[in-house]
């Protein structure tokens, strides 16, 4: 069975689906093994710790500018890492030792709206504040740019003259929640 890590710096709704999905049965190919953190505190370790999942919380210089933590990676059997709103770049180190395993989810419609920068509701509110007619997400793979990598799937919605950053925000978690863990699993397959 593969072996995800889940990468996660905030309240981890996703780690939240993507942990239901591969780890309550509906998934025989893969199950969430770890979740990693940079923010002690964070919404998404209680998310792991509820569903009993090991969590790793990770130091800023080591992760940067040391092993970016893949010896510990390793000895847990970690296969493929999936990025849920996760706020450090990832370094080459980790890169390197995972190519082509390593996935990302953007709340807008890359290639516009990336970049450093370029997370949570600052996405939002950039996207309100230029009028666009469309949002959305972008599942891409991870390079050593941010928000750079091969896009894998994209899906979109209208942003309408009422919308807030809040709502947008609403509609774009609605979409990551119905996407990412069946784009996940469907990559898994293909890559085989
Ligand atoms: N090597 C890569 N690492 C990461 C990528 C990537 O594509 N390549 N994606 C990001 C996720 N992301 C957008 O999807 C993103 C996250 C955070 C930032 C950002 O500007 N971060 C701030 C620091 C914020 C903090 O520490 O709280 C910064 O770098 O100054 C941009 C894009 C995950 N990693
Ligand atoms: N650029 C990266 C970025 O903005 N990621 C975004 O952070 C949120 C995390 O929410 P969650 O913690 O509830 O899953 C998600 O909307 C994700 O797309």
């Amino acid at each position: 069975m593969i072996q995800l890590a889940v990468f996660a710096s905030g309240a981890g709704s996703n780690a939240r689906k993507i942990i239901e999905h591969f780890n309550t049965g509906a998934s025989t190919l893969a199950q969430v093994s770890l979740v990693v953190c940079n923010k002690p505190g964070a919404g998404v370790l209680q998310v792991a710790a509820d569903a009993g999942i090991p969590t790793l919380v990770i130091e800023r210089e080591r992760f940067l500018r040391g092993d970016g933590y893949v010896p510990e990676l390793q000895a847990k059997g970690i296969n493929f890492v999936v990025l849920a709103g996760f706020l450090w770049k990832v370094p080459t180190t980790l890169i390197d030792a995972y190519p082509r395993k390593i996935v990302n989810i953007h709340p807008a419609l890359l290639p516009k709206w990336g970049g450093k920068g370029m997370y949570g509701a600052f996405v939002h509110q950039a996207v309100v504040a230029a009028a666009e007619k469309e949002s959305g997400i972008t599942i891409h793979y991870v390079d050593e740019h941010y928000d750079h990598g091969d896009t894998i799937f994209q899906a979109s919605c209208p942003v309408d003259a009422s919308d807030t950053p809040d709502s947008l925000a609403q509609k774009i978690h609605e979409l990551e929640h119905e996407h990412y863990p069946r784009v996940i699993e469907q990559l898994l397959r293909e890559q085989g």
